[in-house]
């Protein structure tokens, strides 16, 4: 554990190995119907019930008839009339077509269908303007030819967006399995803090922090137990934590977990449950703290704002969607050049805040001035973190460097 510049400090890549080893998915799904499955996680892989499309159906709107046919005749003779819904029953003799409109089922015999804008109508019959662009199946969707029936078309894990909501009713699933949304228990520790909405007193701050991570919770769709605002007093924050181990799968607090006379946070936590590791080599977020407190996990944050919003994003948030059984996402990581030399110390690994451009057709990525992570304007100014490796110092404009764009859940 630690390094020479950083000594007590676990580096990043093992606090997230130790975390993945230790958490696993709850167990308990249920069954969602299908309107409100919305960011919930799928319970178990999907196969098909039926093959999508269920039958040859044609892709334009226009004429069916028979390959066999073509270069056969001069002119085709309708003999009927195909519509989604309204399939046409007859037998198509040679020399013959239906009309046929889009989605409508291939009437027996045809397959193909020549689109109405390349035929030219005379009476009952139709002439064909390109009969060179015509083969079998031409502008027919075949059965099966998106899904067949029996084959695996989501798997477990996955978040439903609404592109899967919209495929599990193509298939016609009214309901399906998922897990049941996880219980995460939010507080905020610290004297000073005052909630928003009413006047500050001298010395008071508004407590930001539970209001940003519990919209990133809410993103997430999981249920949230917010125990607010707890004093700087013992009694209080244990009487807190004890409450919330009894109630949740995840517990995340902010504030006190450093070596200050009033950071209660991180000793009470070591005294109600097993502290993991306390300390990582990141920059902002070194006091972050994790383990169990009962049947619960914990993530105990920094007070910092920043540094609360990324050790967030960056470590507890994958642990929430892997006990949540989620698939692990992979973040998207872009190469790109400095806009500006960076200042940073060899020891911890640094996510500065930075804003992308291109130019000539590179990313370019500039870090914000201001890096202090009490300052959450940093956050919003910003569009990517510049994540700047442990034992990297300071960096030259020009030079390469890792960018991760702020996604979703943070911006
Ligand atoms: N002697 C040392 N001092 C500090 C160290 C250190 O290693 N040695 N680490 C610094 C680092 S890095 C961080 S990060 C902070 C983390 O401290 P805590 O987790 O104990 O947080 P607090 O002291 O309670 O608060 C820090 C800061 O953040 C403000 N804060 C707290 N909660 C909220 C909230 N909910 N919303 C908005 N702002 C909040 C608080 O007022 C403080 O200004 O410790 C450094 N010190
Ligand atoms: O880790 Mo602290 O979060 O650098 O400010």
């Amino acid at each position: 554990m630690g390094c020479c510049d950083a000594p007590g400090l676990m580096p990043l890549d093992e606090a997230e190995a130790m975390i993945y080893r230790q958490l696993h998915a709850i167990r308990e799904t249920e069954t969602q119907a299908l309107p409100t499955a919305l960011d919930r996680i799928l319970a178990e892989d999907i196969h098909a019930p039926i093959d999508v499309p269920g039958y040859d159906n044609s892709a334009m709107d226009g004429y069916a008839l028979r390959s066999a046919d073509l270069n056969q005749f001069p002119t085709f003779k309708q003999v009927g009339k195909s519509f989604a819904g309204h399939a046409f029953d007859g037998d198509v003799g040679r020399g013959q077509c239906v009309r046929i409109m889009t989605g409508a089922p291939m009437p027996k015999g045809t397959d193909l269908v020549v689109m109405q804008e390349d035929v030219n109508v005379e009476g009952e019959q139709i002439r064909l303007t390109h009969p060179q662009k015509l083969k079998v199946g031409t502008n027919v969707r075949r059965r099966g030819g998106d899904i067949d029936k029996g084959s695996q078309i989501l798997r477990a894990g996955v978040r439903l967006g609404p592109a899967h909501i919209g495929l599990l009713a193509s298939l016609g699933l009214a309901e399906v399995p998922v897990f049941r949304r996880l219980r995460v228990g939010l507080l905020s520790t610290g004297d000073e803090l005052c909630p928003p909405g009413t006047p500050l007193a001298s010395g008071q701050i508004y407590d930001s922090n539970r209001y940003l991570l519990s919209a990133i919770l809410t993103r997430l769709n999981v249920e949230i137990l917010d125990y607010g605002l707890i004093a700087d007093d013992p009694a209080a924050i244990r009487a807190a934590f004890e409450r919330a181990q009894s109630e949740c799968d995840l517990i995340l607090s902010s504030g006190g977990v450093s070596v200050g006379e009033a950071d209660y946070t991180r000793d009470i936590l070591g005294e109600l449950g097993d502290i993991t590791f306390w300390k990582i080599a990141m920059k902002p977020g070194k006091p972050l703290a994790f383990g169990r407190l009962g049947s619960a996990w914990f993530f105990g944050l920094p007070g910092n704002p920043v540094s609360a919003a990324l050790t967030f994003h960056q470590i507890a948030l994958p642990a929430l969607q892997r006990l949540a059984g989620e698939l692990p996402a992979t973040p998207l990581c872009l190469p790109a050049e400095l806009g500006a030399t960076t200042r940073k110390r060899p020891g911890r690994t640094d996510f500065q805040r930075g804003s992308l451009t291109t130019r000539e057709g590179k990313l370019v990525a500039t870090p914000q001035d201001e890096q202090s992570s009490g300052v959450l304007s940093s956050m919003t100014r910003a569009d990517c973190y510049i994540k700047l490796g442990q034992f990297a110092g300071n960096q030259a404009e020009g030079e390469t460097v890792e960018v991760l764009p702020f996604d979703r859940w943070i911006l």
